[in-house]
């Protein structure tokens, strides 16, 4: 469904994106992974034909990134949610709906069951002024869904959601992917890659280091332990060590402090 065949992306003289292979098939959860910088967001901007690639092929159902039909079959919810304030959720919604040219009553029907998925009934006649991040979050993600994509981009999902939200999230994803939607995640949460997905991607410099399921891309780099190693081995050197340059007489002052030590 998702298909990038060697992109390149230039900013001037800065390659953000180099040579990148990728491929999301429809029904399958993919996990893209890499550190700040690494090339995730101009990567997504480019499947959602937001930018296009110096060099290369995006592809969306066989369409380029960039066309109407492409555009027709993705939904993106980027990591900051933006809603029209003066409006109510399903305002929104109804505004989502008439942009996309959809058929009023089955769109109505399917607001509706949004509504009911993502427990907005109490609030979504409020101004989205009024919410707070995880209910404008839950407001964006059902206007994604409203024109029933066949592919689902998603900008780190669950920053700044309570359990709950992150409960629905995450449901609604599996649900997605099993329904046969093609879904791609970006995220620094390395235990919700490990907890969802499919198929996992780590990208580094722009370049694709390893996908595979968790236990292909375990096996592939000889490291048997926690995601979290992995990534850390694959993206730049072990675990981090951060000097807490602590008082010079404190205990143990001279010792610097193992990122991950005191994590359960
Ligand atoms: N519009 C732009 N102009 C110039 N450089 C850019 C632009 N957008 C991104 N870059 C650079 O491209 C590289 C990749 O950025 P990108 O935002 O894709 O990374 P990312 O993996 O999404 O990072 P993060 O996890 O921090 O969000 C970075 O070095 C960034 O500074």
């Amino acid at each position: 469904m998702i298909e990038l065949i060697g992109v390149t992306k230039n900013f001037g003289r800065k390659r953000a994106v180099d040579g990148l292979d990728l491929i999301v098939r429809s029904g399958e959860l993919f996990a893209f992974l890499g550190p700040n910088g690494a090339g995730k967001t101009t990567t997504i901007k480019m499947i959602c034909g937001l930018l296009t690639p110096s060099a290369g092929e995006v592809r969306v159902g066989g369409f380029p990134a960039t066309s109407r039909e492409a555009r027709q079959l993705i939904a993106y919810v980027p990591d900051q949610p933006y809603l029209y304030e003066k409006l109510t959720g399903r305002e929104f919604l109804r505004f989502v709906v008439e942009m996309y040219g959809l058929n009023r009553g089955r769109a109505t029907a399917k607001i509706e069951e949004l509504i009911d998925v993502f427990e907005m009934r109490d609030y979504i006649d409020e101004l989205c002024e009024n919410y707070s991040h995880g209910m404008k979050q839950r407001v964006v993600f059902a206007s994604a869904l409203v024109h029933e994509p066949r592919a689902l981009i998603v900008d780190e999902p669950l920053v700044g959601l309570d359990p709950r939200s992150g409960r629905i999230v995450k449901d609604l994803f599996l649900a997605q992917a099993r329904s046969g939607v093609a879904v791609l995640m970006s995220t620094h949460l390395l235990a919700i890659a490990e907890e969802l997905a499919d198929t996992i991607g780590i990208i580094d410099h722009g370049r694709m280091l390893l996908t595979g399921s968790l236990a292909e891309i375990r096996q592939r780099a000889q490291m048997h332990g926690p995601l979290e190693d992995l990534f850390l081995k694959l993206t730049g050197g072990d675990r981090p060590r951060v000097s807490a340059e602590p008082a010079e007489d404190a205990p143990g002052a001279s010792e610097p402090i193992e990122l991950g030590d005191r994590l359960p």
